[in-house]
């Protein structure tokens, strides 16, 4: 089921990112509760899983859960005078293997996007690049990420997915992706939160889904990810 790596970094034939976003306050405990969650049903189903924690809960998730860890950003910066920003090698050091890059509540300019993707490459990160429609998804492929994420900003915390509310927009990205440059593979995401939504929205083309609040907000994240998994 696993293709193998690149850059480093396995590629999995379907793939769920768990976007914890800043929805758990104050403690880094309840990000490595989430993480574990994601472990134990990635292991039970054999589908990867991997979370999106905040910057300062990266070390701490990485080194306390055995699952891969994505920065939910990432600065295009080098070593040097800049401050207050996401270094990709810190990001890397701190035990990601994989970084977002615009997502819609973190957007960039396309040229930020292209240093971001250049600079996580050279770190050994692998990228997702997300994006809010058929164009932007288009000319995100043209960066070569691994993956891009086409979220539709207005359904994202709806708790309406996007496999229902707009397939097309999911079935257009990975149409005009695939023209682009066919080695980057689709995610989607917005309102993501059944295993019936998954299954949707594997069946509309993408690999997989980048999700938050239907998991992170339920009253049992595992629960809700074992009935994420439960239709593949
Ligand atoms: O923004 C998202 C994931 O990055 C989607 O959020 P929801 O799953 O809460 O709609």
């Amino acid at each position: 089921m696993h293709t193998p790596f690149s850059g480093g970094v396995k590629i999995s034939s379907i793939l769920i990112v768990l976007n914890l976003k800043t929805y758990l306050e104050g403690t880094g405990e309840n990000s490595v509760r989430i993480a574990q969650a994601c472990k134990d049903v990635a292991d039970d189903s054999g589908i990867d899983i991997a979370v999106a924690p905040q910057f300062c809960d990266i070390y701490r998730v990485a080194s306390q859960v055995d699952i891969p860890v994505y920065s939910q950003h990432l600065d295009s910066v080098g070593a040097g005078s800049f401050t207050g920003h996401a270094f990709s090698r810190c990001i890397k050091d701190a035990g990601a293997v994989g970084t977002l890059i615009n997502h819609s509540e973190r957007r960039l300019t396309l040229a930020e996007i292209d240093a971001s993707v250049q600079a996580a490459k050279k770190s050994g990160l692998a990228t997702i690049v997300c994006t809010n429609n058929v164009p932007t998804s288009a000319a995100a492929a043209a960066l070569s990420p691994d993956y891009v994420a086409v979220e539709p900003p207005e359904l994202i915390g709806s708790g309406i997915p996007v496999s229902k509310a707009d397939p097309a927009v999911v079935t257009g990205s990975v149409e005009a992706i695939l023209k682009v440059n066919p080695a980057v593979k689709v995610l989607c995401g917005a309102g993501i939160s059944k295993g019936e939504d998954l299954a949707a929205a594997l069946e509309l083309g993408s690999v997989g889904v980048l999700l938050a609040s239907g998991i992170v907000k339920a009253a049992s994240p595992k629960a809700a990810l074992e009935d994420l998994v439960s239709k593949i």
